[in-house]
């Protein structure tokens, strides 16, 4: 099913648009994510208007996914963005109504979070003159992300805000960084309908891990940065493996081994969780194997009124103003 941006009749001064993210992108464990976009031009990601400055903030929700939201709207991420806006920057700020379009499904893997949470903070601050820094509005809304999934990760709110693939650099004043990337790749993102939250799918990761195998997740990552930076796609292919959040995971998602034979028989290049799941990324060398992959994909979970399937190539924009 397409989802698509509805034309509102109502009024808004100014509307803002988030992209998708899949967190990790296997190999990189919280330290990965890239921002994705429908290669046909929909909006797969939230969309905020701000309607009018008024004596009460408000807060309308409509899109496909509005059911998966608290029924209670003052208990929405948006609403608690403004106030921790408000509060960086230090004066009291004028009260808004505001209308968001949820077309992320929530607790998806889609950084669905994340994406309210961008969406929310870049609007605010590009509507009120940008008191705060990139950097500053960054930290913001990792800060708010952690609020959510119990403990801050930027891999979603970076590529969401910045767009492109982004690596984490940890203890850098820069935080992130956008990689290379192989313009003929396409991603095919396929929810399957059901919701897994982010803070149930990090409890069951391990709190250490061995040296060994410390050693060995640094290393893939590694080589996957550097295959991308020498444009060696099948050193970068063979990189995406992740060493540690699939293994905690797989057996939230049981059906990830007979549907990563199935896409490898059809020459998918690579079937992994998109940020904890339970949406899959099928990486694709071109659209022709994206269109077999969404073929496949989309049919297996076709039974579920709430599953969507999208043919997607990376946002390079990340967060705007529409
Ligand atoms: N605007 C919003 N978008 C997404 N989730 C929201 C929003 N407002 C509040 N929430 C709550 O935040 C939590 C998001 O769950 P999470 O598992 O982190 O989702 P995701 O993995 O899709 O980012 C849910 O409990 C959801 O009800
Ligand atoms: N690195 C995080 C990513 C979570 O992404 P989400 O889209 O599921 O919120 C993790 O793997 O926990």
């Amino acid at each position: 099913m397409q989802i698509s941006l509805e034309v509102s009749s109502e009024r808004f001064l100014k509307r803002y648009y988030a992209p998708a993210s899949t967190g990790n992108f296997s190999v990189g464990f919280d330290l990965l994510g890239a921002a994705f976009e429908p290669v046909d031009g929909a909006l797969f990601g939230d969309v905020l208007d701000i309607c009018a400055e008024q004596a009460d903030m408000t807060l309308d929700i409509v899109g496909r996914y509005v059911h998966q939201l608290p029924a209670d709207h003052t208990d929405n991420l948006v609403l608690s963005c403004f106030y921790a806006f408000e509060q960086k920057v230090g004066r009291t700020l004028p009260r808004l109504s505001l209308r968001l379009h949820k077309n992320l499904p929530v607790g998806s893997g889609l950084g669905s979070s994340a994406c309210s949470i961008v969406v929310a903070c870049y609007a605010f601050n590009d509507y009120f003159g940008n008191p705060l820094t990139q950097s500053e509005l960054l930290q913001l809304m990792a800060e708010a992300e952690g609020g959510v999934s119990g403990s801050i990760h930027f891999d979603n709110v970076a590529p969401s805000y910045f767009g492109g693939l982004q690596l984490m650099l940890p203890q850098s004043a820069q935080i992130c960084r956008g990689l290379p990337w192989f313009d003929h790749w396409r991603v095919v993102l396929s929810y399957p309908g059901t919701v897994l939250s982010t803070k149930a799918a990090r409890a069951v990761l391990p709190q250490q891990l061995a040296l060994s195998h410390s050693i060995a997740f640094a290393g893939m990552l590694a080589r996957f940065v550097s295959a991308l930076y020498e444009k060696d796609e099948a050193d970068a292919v063979a990189a995406l493996q992740d060493l540690v959040a699939e293994p905690a995971r797989a057996p939230l998602i049981p059906e990830l081994p007979q549907l990563r034979a199935a896409l490898t028989e059809l020459g998918i290049l690579h079937l992994g969780i998109s940020g904890a799941g339970p949406t899959l990324f099928a990486l694709c060398r071109d659209e022709q194997q994206a269109q077999l992959a969404a073929e496949y994909l989309s049919r297996h979970y076709e039974k579920n009124q709430d599953a969507t399937t999208q043919i997607c190539r990376l946002s390079l924009a990340g967060a705007r103003a529409l």
